[in-house]
């Protein structure tokens, strides 16, 4: 069976959400035969074979003034055009949304319901956190995974006078490892079920 295949499309104005990318990356890379290919979102506008190919796409972005960024919100209109109005080309693809932001909340969620949106109009089947909440009794900490509490997809906050070598926290990016494991957790799962049900290989 050849390995799913998994594309994080993301933007990053000064690398902070790039550093969630990257973990989404790794977690993903840590399921035996799942394969990830980060693409930020001005590549993926030259790279839309490759997207038709991939079986789940995780979509990123910061949260800029409450909401996606327009250099993500460009190729989500791209998109539109390139896919959605050329054949529904992502229908039943797997999808999954992270997000950064300066403040604890800055309204992140937001950002993920808009990203979720995104995905439901192209048709591809959301994959929550699957964690949860955390960092919200007495013996909670800011180490805990998902410390911010949100279930829709992941979040990290990054303190806006650091830069990214030390921004976003630890906790926020194994939260993203989180992610990427679960999107390629199910992705396999979906793949393979697929398979065996049209009577190829399972
Ligand atoms: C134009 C602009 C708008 C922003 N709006 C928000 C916001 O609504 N909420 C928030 O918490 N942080 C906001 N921030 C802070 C960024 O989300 C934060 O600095 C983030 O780490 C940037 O990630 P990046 O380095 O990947 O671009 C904003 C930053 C910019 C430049």
């Amino acid at each position: 069976m050849s390995s799913p295949r998994i594309i994080i499309v993301y933007h990053s104005g000064n690398g902070h959400t790039a550093r969630q990318a990257e973990a989404v990356k790794a977690g993903i890379e840590q399921v035996p035969g799942a394969e990830a290919l980060l693409l930020s979102v001005e590549d993926a506008q030259t790279r839309w074979h490759d997207l038709a190919a991939a079986d789940a796409i995780v979509f990123g972005t910061p949260t800029y003034v409450g909401s996606v960024s327009a250099r993500f919100k460009a190729f989500q209109e791209a998109s539109s055009h390139t896919v959605m109005a050329k054949g529904f080309g992502w229908k039943d693809k797997i999808a999954a949304g992270f997000t950064n932001s300066g403040a604890r909340s800055g309204d992140k969620l937001a950002t993920l319901i808009q990203i979720a949106l995104f995905a439901a109009q192209h048709g591809m089947h959301w994959v929550n956190l699957g964690l949860p909440p955390a960092n919200n009794s007495s013996v909670g900490s800011e180490d805990d995974l998902n410390r911010l509490g949100f279930w829709l997809g992941a979040g990290a906050q990054s303190n806006v006078d650091q830069g990214p070598d030390v921004a976003p926290p630890g906790a926020d990016l194994r939260t993203a490892e989180h992610l990427g494991r679960r999107v390629a957790e199910t992705t396999v799962q979906f793949v393979r079920g697929r398979r065996a049900a049209s009577g190829r290989e399972s």
